[in-house]
């Protein structure tokens, strides 16, 4: 994060007001800011960009709040931003002073001037996709912030996803309601795919009086958050919208990472033991654990980082085959040789491509349209005995397969993902007063920071297989690379 000293658009002492023309020009000239030209600040939609005679609604009421003590730098203005960048190799002509470009986000945070009024706020908060540890503690802390740090008191719940909108009477949230919901995994407002109608959506937000909606979800959420978004813009509505990116997946792109990740890779890292001590207590045992991750293999990774008894872990990045030189069944008949036992994390979007399937196999999506993946750990574990059969029909050999899928993504938030969930729903809800509209928050190099909707639901985040990350697990697995044209051998 840097805090570049520029003077303030004005000089407010905590708690003057000054009239509201003022108070909206400040909001403009903190809107338009522009930083040196080598700085690009990422602009945020907000309300006053499509409504002209929208007003500031007043200062913080931090500013009055007994547990707040609001002190210079308290409030983030124009010149907080957070870096994209932190690591960059300069080219001969820049100096670290001056290097040529640098990407930047808005910080996140509250600031001295809001555009709701708490009397007039009323928020709905939905959860879509699926499970993910934390999602209840981001409704937790959406529900006590709004009503603690803002005196909003119209907090409602949207039921089971996008279709809960228009097909069910929403639920009124008060802090005594939620107060120990961040203790239980899943989330309590339900969840669930499919259903997105967006007229019908953004109808109901309008028949219910909504003025800002907090959209918790993965990255199909996001994309029709930014269809609501756009549609809430194009019918001239004052409706913030925002999104929490949900994942356990990890497959939200521009930000560090989604809250609950690190607890699914301790719950996977738990998976990756047993296997382990179940492989090795068998005479040529293989432990086989498959991992969430549709597209992206960051939780088979960082499981396998940490467990340090994997060795060989594939994801839907890299490709891998079984039989000839240099596939999986010559290496993992070289470990077994070696080390008597040996254990395989499997991401379940990895080798989709060589189980066999039938045409209505290959069509078949969700209910989002996501498509429906085989079971890669049980024809693993099928083409394993097939192939320790055909091999060693008289030697012992055991293949232990474990699937935690839901185990990993059920459970409540470890205390890391419980401190990220409440500075991400506290983040999103400062952002949403403040007037700004279409963003997402999540940490950016650890600084919690705006970012458009549109470019995180356009951005994935893939395991690069070309960086030090992979590298390391290959280090720790000594796994080739399967390649076929690399005809290395372990
Ligand atoms: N491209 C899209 N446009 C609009 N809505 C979408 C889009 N993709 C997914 N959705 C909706 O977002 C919700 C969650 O999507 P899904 O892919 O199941 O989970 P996640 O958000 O966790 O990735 C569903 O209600 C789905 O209909
Ligand atoms: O059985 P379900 O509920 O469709 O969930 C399975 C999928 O959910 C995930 O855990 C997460 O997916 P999303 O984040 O896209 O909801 C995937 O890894 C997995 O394929
Ligand atoms: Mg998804």
């Amino acid at each position: 994060m840097a805090n570049l000293s520029q003077p303030e658009a004005t000089n407010l002492a905590a708690g003057q007001n000054p009239p509201p023309e003022q108070q909206l020009q400040d909001h403009l000239d903190d809107h338009a800011f522009s930083f040196s030209p080598n700085i690009t600040l990422k602009k945020l939609p907000h309300l006053s960009d499509y409504l002209q005679d929208l007003q500031p609604a007043g200062p913080n009421p931090l500013d009055h709040n007994p547990f707040f003590h609001p002190s210079d730098g308290f409030y983030v203005n124009k010149s907080d931003i957070v870096l994209r960048q932190v690591a960059c190799r300069l080219s001969p002509s820049e100096t670290i002073a001056s290097p040529s470009h640098h990407l930047a986000y808005i910080r996140a945070g509250p600031r001295k001037q809001i555009f709701f009024d708490h009397c007039a706020t009323r928020a709905a908060i939905v959860t879509c996709g699926g499970l993910c540890p934390g999602m209840n503690t981001v409704i937790r802390e959406l529900v006590v912030g709004l009503w603690d740090l803002y005196g909003v008191r119209q907090i409602y719940g949207i039921k089971a996803g996008y279709r809960g909108f228009y097909s069910i009477h929403p639920i009124e949230l008060n802090p005594k309601m939620v107060h120990n919901w961040h203790g239980r995994g899943g989330t309590v407002l339900e969840t669930s795919r499919g259903g997105f109608d967006l007229t019908k959506i953004v109808d109901a937000i309008e028949n219910h009086g909504f003025n800002q909606v907090y959209i918790i979800g993965g990255d199909g959420t996001m994309r029709g958050a930014v269809k609501i978004f756009e549609e809430v813009r194009r019918r001239k509505l004052k409706v913030g919208v925002t999104g929490i990116p949900k994942t356990v997946d990890n497959d939200v792109g521009i930000i560090d990472r989604s809250f609950g990740f690190q607890t699914a890779v301790e719950m996977a890292e738990q998976a990756i033991h047993a296997a382990h001590v179940e492989a090795e207590s068998a005479v040529n045992g293989i432990g086989l654990v498959k991992l969430m991750g549709r597209s992206t293999g960051h939780i088979a990774l960082h499981a396998t980082l940490s467990s340090r008894d994997v060795d060989c872990c594939l994801i839907p990045e890299t490709e891998f085959y079984l039989e000839g030189k240099g596939g999986l069944l010559e290496f993992l008949e070289q470990r077994l040789k070696e080390r008597g036992h040996a254990v395989v994390v499997v991401a379940e979007g990895a080798g989709q491509d060589l189980i066999p399937r039938t045409t209505a196999q290959k069509e078949e999506r969700d209910e989002s349209g996501n498509m429906v993946f085989l079971d890669v750990g049980a024809w693993l574990k099928t083409e394993l005995k097939k192939w320790w059969d055909r091999e060693h029909p008289h030697e012992l050999f055991t293949v232990k397969y474990i699937d935690p899928t839901y185990m990993i993504r059920a459970v409540p938030a470890n205390a890391t993902d419980n401190l990220y969930c409440t500075l991400v729903a506290h983040s999103a809800i400062h952002g949403l007063m403040a007037g700004y509209t279409g963003f997402v928050t999540g940490p950016i190099n650890a600084n919690h920071a705006y970012i458009p909707l549109a470019d995180v639901a356009q951005a994935k985040n893939e395991v690069n297989i070309k960086d030090h990350k992979w590298e390391w697990v290959r280090s720790i697995t000594n796994q080739p690379d399967f390649v076929k044209s690399n005809q290395n051998s372990v």
